[in-house]
C-alpha cells in the first residue's frame, strides 16, 4: 500500500485491479515511471551506476479507492541488440505476469532523447507483433518533464517532432508528461498519475472492459491451472507405483511444453514478420538517405563547376580588359 487516503483520485468502473505494461527503449525512464505510478520505489532505476532492466518484472500498489495497480516493467524488447529468442521469452513472461490481460500499454519516450530509427518504427512493429488493436490500449508517456521547467510545454515541444504525430493520432492523443524526480511537489506527483489512470479507465470503457491479449493470457493461465491440477493428482497418487507416477508426470510435462511451444511459435512468427518489416523499412530509409546524399554531392559538384566556369570567364574578361588597355596605350603613344 503506497498511495495515502487523500491522494490520487480516479473514478473506476468497479474493476478491482488494473495491469499496465511499460514499453520503450532502455534509458527512456520506464522503471522510474513505474515507480512514479506505484507511488514508491519498487523497480530499480539507474539513478546511480548502470542498472539495466534485464527481464519483465511486476510490482503492485493499492490506490486509496482500493484498486490494485499492477505495473509490468520490460527490458528494451525491440532494440537492434535484442535477439528474437530473448524477445519471445520476455513476451511470454509478460503475458504470464499479466494474469487477467493487459489494461493499458504505456509507450515511454523521453523528451531528452532523440528517437532512434528503430523507435520511429515502434508503431509498425507493435501492430505487426500484437495486432492493430494495440492502439486502442496505448498511452504515450513522455518522461523528463522537468526539461520544461523553464516554461516550455509538451504541445510546443511536439510541434517540432513530426515523428510522434502518427502514434499520437492513432491512440486518440492519449499522452501524459511525467517528471519522475523524487523531490517534486506532491500535487505534481499525484496529478500525472491521476491523468494516466484516468486514461486507463477511459480505455477500459471504450473497449467494453475487455483487456488486451486477454485470450493468450487466459490460454497460459488455463494451462497452468491444468498443470497445477495434475501436480495435485501426482501428490495424491501416493499408493501408486513409481512407474505410474512417472508416466503421469511425463504426460503432464509433454502437454504443457506443447502448449508453451504453440504460444512461442505464434509469437515467433509475428516477431519474424515484424523484424523483416523493420529491416525493410530501415533499408528503404537508408537507400533514400544515400540517394539524397548523392543528389547533394552532384548539386555541390555542379555548383563548384559553375563557380569554376564563372571564375574562368572573369579571368578571361580581366585579361581581355588588360590587353585592350595595353593596346589603347600603345596606340596613344604611336599617335603622339
Ligand atoms: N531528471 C529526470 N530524470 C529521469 C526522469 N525519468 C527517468 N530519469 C532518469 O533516467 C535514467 C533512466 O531511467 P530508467 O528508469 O532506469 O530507464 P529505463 O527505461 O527503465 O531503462 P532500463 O532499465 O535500462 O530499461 C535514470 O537515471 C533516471 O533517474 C525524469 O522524469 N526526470
Amino acid at each position: 500500500m503506497s498511495w495515502e487516503s487523500n491522494e490520487v483520485n480516479v473514478e473506476v468502473d468497479g474493476k478491482p485491479e488494473r495491469t499496465l505494461v511499460l514499453l520503450g527503449r532502455t534509458g527512456n525512464g520506464k522503471s522510474a515511471t513505474g515507480n512514479s505510478i506505484l507511488g514508491e520505489t519498487k523497480f530499480l532505476s539507474k539513478t546511480r551506476g548502470r542498472f539495466i532492466t534485464k527481464e519483465c518484472k511486476l510490482h503492485t500498489s493499492q490506490l486509496p479507492n482500493g484498486q490494485r495497480i499492477n505495473v509490468i516493467d520490460t527490458p528494451g524488447l525491440f532494440s537492434a541488440s535484442s535477439t528474437p529468442d530473448f524477445t519471445i521469452k520476455e513476451i511470454v513472461r509478460c503475458l504470464r505476469l499479466a494474469k487477467d490481460g493487459i489494461d493499458a500499454v504505456i509507450l515511454v519516450f523521453s523528451v531528452r532523447n532523440r528517437l532512434t530509427e528503430e523507435e520511429q518504427l515502434t508503431l509498425r512493429t507493435l501492430k505487426i507483433l500484437f495486432g492493430s488493436q494495440i492502439v486502442d490500449y496505448m498511452i504515450v508517456v513522455f518522461t523528463n518533464g522537468d526539461a520544461f521547467d523553464d516554461g516550455d510545454t509538451l504541445d510546443y515541444y511536439l510541434e517540432d517532432c513530426p515523428e510522434f504525430q502518427e502514434i499520437l493520432k492513432e491512440c486518440d492523443d492519449r499522452k501524459v508528461l511525467f517528471d519522475n524526480r523524487r523531490n517534486i511537489p506532491k500535487s505534481k506527483k499525484e496529478k500525472q498519475v491521476e491523468d494516466l489512470l484516468n486514461f486507463v479507465e477511459q480505455i477500459s470503457k471504450k473497449n467494453n472492459g475487455k483487456p488486451f491479449m486477454a485470450d493468450l493470457s487466459l490460454e497460459l493461465r488455463e494451462n497452468e491451472a491444468t498443470l497445477e491440477e495434475k501436480q495435485k493428482q501426482i501428490q495424491a497418487m501416493k499408493g501408486q507405483s513409481k512407474q505410474e507416477i512417472s508416466q503421469v508426470k511425463k504426460e503432464m510435462e509433454k502437454t504443457y511444453n506443447e502448449m508453451l511451444e504453440g504460444i512461442k511459435e505464434k509469437i515467433a512468427n509475428q516477431l519474424k514478420e515484424s523484424l523483416n518489416d523493420v529491416k525493410e523499412q530501415l533499408a528503404k530509409a537508408q537507400a533514400a538517405r544515400q540517394e539524397t546524399e548523392k543528389k547533394m554531392t552532384e548539386m555541390h559538384k555542379l555548383s563548384s563547376d559553375e563557380i569554376r566556369r564563372l571564375r574562368e570567364q572573369l579571368n578571361n574578361a580581366e585579361m581581355e580588359t588588360a590587353r585592350l588597355r595595353r593596346q589603347q596605350r600603345t596606340q596613344r603613344c604611336s599617335v603622339l
